[in-house]
């Protein structure tokens, strides 16, 4: 079975290049690593780059993982050309824009675009931030499904992920230690629903809430503490309504827990979302409450 190493990047087609590379860096305190006339390249932690906005909204969403070498990129690619998936094997103009030396992609169920990546560029540069938001690294991604039981199966069974919670049909996904490298949140439609960076501490999310809320940004949920992974949170809203989170402190499980854990299964309500009592500013997870509301109006 497909065994993801990391989570590497996300690519963001956009109409407003611009803006996001000045929301990136001015807000967002994302480091702008490269910036051409197609793209621009930023990062949250000594990688490469983690994020990359490139021209054109209907390029789309894309999130790449690292597979641990190209053999196992190879595997992975015939384990799911054999399961019926179609496969595109990257270019070498591709590898070139993502910084890899091998990469494949894929759909998963719902049409979220999938890249698995072998080599990603290191650097020998350290991450010098253009704000001092306290991040220390780009962690996880929210994915919108429109099946979150088929895309949970997908998921698990052929990408190698492990349930860590649900809250309602919402599974995150762990592909190591770290309680969620994947949420997947139902929705009308497929894309990135959020990007989070880990910052270092709870200072640094309560002095971005007071900052952010200064600079006029939307705040989407938070500061606020989840009652699944326990990271304290802060979401708000960049260009084209992108969502980005700052968390700390998500739970780490030690290779006994990971073996031996359960998942747990949260209810869809609000306080499964926030245990602090912060109400989402976020569709998919206020559709997730009414749902629940009326489900729980038609029993009996
Ligand atoms: O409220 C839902 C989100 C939960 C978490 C978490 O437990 O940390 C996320 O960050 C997420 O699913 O993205
Ligand atoms: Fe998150």
């Amino acid at each position: 079975m497909t065994d993801l190493h990391d989570i590497r990047y996300v690519r963001i087609g956009t109409d407003r290049l611009d803006e996001s590379v000045e929301f990136a860096t001015r807000i967002l305190g994302l480091e702008l690593v490269e910036r051409n006339s197609q793209a621009a390249y930023l990062r949250g932690d000594d990688r490469d780059h983690n994020v990359c906005y490139v021209k054109g909204a209907g390029t789309g969403h894309v999130v790449g993982f690292e597979m641990a070498s190209s053999g196992l990129l190879d595997l992975a690619a015939t384990e799911l050309e054999q399961a019926g998936y179609r496969v595109r094997h990257g270019s070498a103009a591709q590898c070139e824009q993502r910084r890899v030396m091998d990469m494949v992609q894929f759909e998963d169920p719902t049409g979220n675009c999938i890249e698995l990546v072998a080599r990603p560029a290191a650097s020998g540069v350290r991450y010098f931030p253009s704000r001092d938001a306290g991040i220390t690294s780009f962690s996880h991604v929210g994915l919108r499904t429109t099946d979150a039981a088929t895309d949970e199966t997908f998921w698990t069974q052929q990408l190698g992920a492990k349930v860590s919670d649900w809250i309602g049909d919402a599974a995150l996904l762990r592909i190591d230690g770290v309680h969620h490298k994947v949420a997947l949140f139902t929705s009308q439609v497929a894309g990135v629903h959020h990007v989070n960076f880990q910052v270092r501490e709870v200072d640094d999310i309560m002095r971005s809430w007071y900052w952010l809320c200064e600079q006029g940004v939307r705040i989407a949920f938070g500061p606020g503490r989840h009652a699944t992974s326990g990271a304290r949170f802060l979401y708000f809203y960049g260009p084209d309504d992108m969502i980005y989170e700052y968390s700390c402190g998500v739970r780490i499980f030690t290779e006994e827990e990971e073996r031996v854990h359960v998942p747990r299964q949260f209810p869809r309500e609000a306080t499964s979302y926030c245990t602090w009592g912060s109400k989402p500013d976020i569709a998919e997870f206020r559709a997730a409450e009414a749902a629940a509301a009326g489900d729980a109006s038609n029993v009996g």
